[in-house]
């Protein structure tokens, strides 16, 4: 090897030493605790601050210092994470989002934290722990691999370490110490935060911002380990870190010079990019926590105070005055996270990238340098840039319509990145680039003045898209994102709407803020801002207007004052407790999802033993016992089914594409007294499907007929593959082979929402209502978005589910099981749909529920509706269901009417 090779790579193997060591430490603490560490990057700064403080400043021994820093302080911050940010959340039964924002608030904290303290400018007399001979770091990185990998596969601490990460509720009731294991993962994590630190700060930037980035830049080797192999990560880590170190080496030549060698320069930001954008997901839970999409309540007369508040800077002058003018610029781009994270409920952790891109177009139109354009008068050119970043909105819009949750946090963050690298750091893009403010407006009023009016504007523009039927089809996406599909939103279209408006906003934003300082300022943009921006929006209200204009003013005002960082604590506290703010609607509704499920459970568990007993016992049942089973009762024709019986299209469109409609007058009667199954042309039909999870097969052939005017009703013990096939009739799912059809339609490969506005309404075993919705706006979104978009329905479908008088205006999050049942209900019949699937529509119900729901289902079916129902209660089955299949291990088994099956199988078995 050549001695520039050798030395090359000695100096790459130093760089992937740290970069691995970052990834054993977030991987063990996500293999502890289920928590993406996002503080990470930071806490390797503080311990790096702190060696400095006790070596240069208090003149310690190094050896003292490191020990202290690395054996007490690095840990301990991490067992203080864990025992009064994290396990709180945990015991709460928090999910990973909001996890994920207590981390981000823990790093903005501790940034702001850094930056009160020691001041926001670098330092370069960080002290060398070890020297910057690679083979030390190596080794020091494998002891560590070797060491943590033979602890989490050998010892009895890895497996309870592996079951606390499975199910921490079923590692504690077997007897683990979960709370133990958390802060062991913690307090290891941590140390190798620190040790990143204090290794990589001698050669590096130490100040609050440069470092903590750069670490959480390699992030990508524990992505690309799936967070969970040690050996993966090293080894990424080690072929980055020395890749990169070799292509310092190539000098290419001609215009794509400069962006090869900021490739070859920033290769961990590319794998950063490929982990987030290209592998597998990660994590792809709940969106965003309950706190941060709950329903702020505007306080009466809060818009005055604001209006007020903003134009006091017009009295102002001098410094108090230029430092204002960052507000409404600042108000502007934390209107666009309103619009993308508070409505619609999308985690973006690069809205930076957007402001930065609107304030540099702004600045190369205005100057003449951007190609192929003449320059342009300052507004003109902002008006552009914006226009020019709005689709670049897709950038981040694209990976939301498939990921949620860390997924969705690591790929925006990572295109923030992205962008923050390639183009606001690099000389090529930004040299020497001024910005004057508009003509007539350069003094500091007369630009307040004009940004006031820019404000107004964008704040009517947040307004236009977060009210009427696209502002609660975002509430509804962010709710309860599959049952907005099941509504009929057009999910992933909406998603993309949400990132375009949003990075439109934030480029206004971004280039007023531009504007204002007078000059293209790449660190007003770079991710650590976005995550302070993300932070503060989410804390004072995600979904709040005047909440966005509070934390702009918070910000700027803050940081105005004699030091900078205060606003980034402040923010960083606040977004820690974020899990913890007791009350609000959605404590309510976790209350009472917790209630449901634990009735579900209990009802399960005695249901599930009726269904086994009846299908496997040679006997008859003694539940729902063919003397004992209810008659069935020709519906009731009271004022509900009156109001049922409006004409489908009331708007008087042409009916849409589907089935014909039943013929009601050619019922003949069949069992029980209804229509015979074998009778009309079925309105569904699944056609041997084959379902598989992960190699699983879950559903194994099964054919399906479901007709109009009829109940049909699908049992079998847990596990048979009901809701697979329920999943695969709404199009949640998507069969392995197979086809539906919908009437004479092939809808095999059609999403949850294009069935639905075909006519096929769904409800969910887990309640799918949204919760920041009132009753009346949840049984809008149907009635809009459905098959039938008839505004008539929303009325007539809460009078006859007995939603309508004071209920109709209570927000969804606090009401009981058995009204929100009836509300999910009313969603799905809003849209006038053709065929009704429901899963589970009795569980958590009482009896008097249970009594009424069977009663709108009858209707419901007297009118030609084609019912699909899965349900454990056999009493029910037994009472509505024309047609009963008895599905097990995936196929169906049986069908008929319902007693007639349940006899045959009960004479099949042997007697014991
Ligand atoms: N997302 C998934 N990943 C892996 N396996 C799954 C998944 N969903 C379901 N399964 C498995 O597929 C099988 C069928 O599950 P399914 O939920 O369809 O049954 P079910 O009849 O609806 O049961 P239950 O009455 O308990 O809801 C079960 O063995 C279940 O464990």
């Amino acid at each position: 090897m050549s001695s520039l090779t050798y030395d090359l790579t000695l100096a790459g193997l130093s760089i992937g030493s740290a970069a691995a060591l970052t990834g054993i430490g977030l991987i063990v603490t996500y293999r502890a605790t289920g928590v993406l560490n996002f503080a990470h990057g930071a806490i390797a700064m503080v311990c790096a601050y702190v060696l400095r403080q006790c070596v240069v400043e208090w003149g310690w021994p190094l050896w003292l210092a490191a020990t202290v820093t690395l054996v007490f302080l690095a840990p301990a911050i991490g067992v203080a994470l864990e025992r009064f940010v994290f396990r709180p959340l945990a015991v709460l039964g928090s999910d990973p989002a909001q996890t994920l924002v207590a981390s981000i608030g823990v790093f903005v904290l501790l940034v702001g934290g850094a930056a009160l303290l020691w001041g926001q400018g670098a330092r370069d007399d960080a002290p060398e722990l070890v020297s910057d001979d690679p083979w030390g770091q190596l080794a020091v990185v494998l002891v560590l691999a070797v060491g943590v990998g033979a602890v989490i596969r050998w010892t009895r601490f890895g497996r309870e370490l592996r079951a606390v990460v499975d199910d921490r509720g079923l590692a504690v009731l077997g007897g683990i110490d979960a709370d133990r294991v958390a802060a062991a993962g913690w307090a290891f994590g941590s140390f190798t935060a620190g040790l990143t630190g204090v290794l990589l700060a001698p050669y590096v930037r130490l100040d609050p911002y440069g470092l903590p980035l750069l670490v959480m830049e390699v992030v990508a080797v524990a992505v690309a380990a799936r967070m969970r192999s040690l050996p993966v990560a090293v080894g990424t880590a080690l072929a980055i870190g020395v890749a990169q170190s070799q292509l310092t080496r190539l000098h290419p030549s001609g215009w794509t010079e400069p962006l090869l060698q900021a490739v070859g320069a920033n290769l961990f930001v590319v794998a950063l990019l490929l982990a987030a954008l290209v592998l597998p997901r990660i994590g792809t839970r709940d969106a965003l926590p309950r706190t941060a999409t709950a329903r702020v309540p505007t306080p009466p007369g809060a818009w005055i105070v604001a209006v007020v508040l903003f134009l006091l800077p017009l009295g102002f002058a001098g410094s108090d005055l230029h430092t204002s003018v960052q507000v409404p610029a600042l108000g502007v781009v934390l209107l666009s996270l309103v619009v993308v994270t508070g409505r619609g409920g999308q985690i973006s952790l690069g809205q930076a990238a957007y402001a930065g891109l609107g304030a540099l177009f702004t600045a190369l139109l205005s100057a003449g340098r951007f190609p192929g354009l003449p320059r342009l008068p300052e507004l003109a050119a902002l008006a552009l840039a914006v226009i020019l970043v709005a689709p670049l909105g897709l950038l981040t819009g694209w990976p939301a319509i498939s990921r949620r949750g860390l997924a969705l946090a690591l790929a925006t963050f990572a295109v923030g990145v992205g962008v923050s690298r390639f183009v606001f750091a690099q000389p090529y893009a930004t040299s020497g680039l001024t910005l004057d403010r508009p003509a007539g407006f350069d003094g500091d009023r007369a630009y307040y003045v004009l940004e006031l009016a820019l404000l107004t504007a964008a704040l009517l523009a947040t307004r236009a898209l977060r009210r009427g039927r696209t502002g609660r089809a975002l509430a509804a996406m962010r709710d309860h994102e599959s049952g907005a599909s099941a509504a009929g939103v057009r999910v992933p279209a909406l998603k993309l709407l949400a990132f375009v408006a949003g990075a439109a906003l934030a480029a206004l934003g971004g280039g007023m803020l531009s504007m204002g300082s007078r000059a293209f300022d790449p660190s007003a943009y770079d991710p650590v801002r976005s995550l302070l921006w993300f932070a503060a929006v989410v804390v004072l209200g995600a979904d709040s207007t005047l909440g966005a204009l509070l934390a702009a003013a918070l910000l700027v005002g803050l940081d105005a004052g004699a030091r900078g960082g205060v606003a980034a604590a402040l923010i960083g506290v606040l977004a820690v407790l974020v899990g913890r703010f007791p009350g609000g609607p959605y404590e309510a509704l976790r209350t009472t999802a917790t209630r449901l499920r634990l009735r579900r459970r209990a009802h399960l568990t005695e249901t599930g033993t009726r269904v086994r007993t009846r299908l496997r016992t040679a006997h008859a049942p003694a539940a729902v016992g063919p003397a004992e089973a209810p008659t069935k009762q020709p519906a009731p024709a009271g004022p509900a089914e009156a109001a049922l019986r409006q004409p489908a299209a009331a708007d008087g469109a042409p009916p849409p594409p589907g089935p014909p409609a039943r013929d009601r007058d050619s019922r003949t009667g069949g069992a029980g007294g209804k229509t015979d199954p074998a009778e009309g042309r079925p309105v569904l039909t699944a056609h041997n499907l084959l379902a598989r999870y992960d190699g699983f097969t879950a559903l194994a052939g099964v054919d399906l007929t479901v007709h109009p005017a009829q109940v049909t009703a699908i049992v079998g013990p847990n596990g048979a593959g009901k809701s697979t096939l329920f999943h695969c009739l709404a199009g949640t799912l998507r069969p392995s082979s197979g086809r539906i059809h919908y009437g004479e339609q092939d809808i095999t490969h059609l999403p949850a929402h294009a069935r639905t506005r075909l006519g096929i309404a769904r409800t969910f075993q887990q309640l799918a209502v949204f919760p920041t919705l009132t009753v009346a706006e949840n049984v809008q979104v149907g009635a809009e978005q459905g098959h039938v978009q008839d505004p008539a329905a929303v009325e007539r479908t809460l009078r006859l589910l007995g939603l309508d008088g004071p209920l109709r205006s209570a927000p969804a999050a606090a009401l009981p099981t058995g009204t929100l049942r009836r509300a999910e209900l009313a969603r799905a019949l809003a849209g006038t749909p053709r065929v009704l699937l429901l899963d589970e529509p009795a569980a958590g119900l009482d009896n008097a529920e249970v009594m009424a729901l069977a009663r709108v289902l009858r209707a419901l079916a007297a009118d030609g509706t084609a019912l699909l129902v899965v349900e454990h209660d056999l009493d029910l089955v037994a009472d509505l269901a024309d047609v009963v299949h008895v599905m097990a291990a995936g196929r169906i088994i049986a069908s008929g009417p319902p007693d007639h099956v349940l006899d045959t199988l009960g004479a099949e078995e042997p007697a014991p």
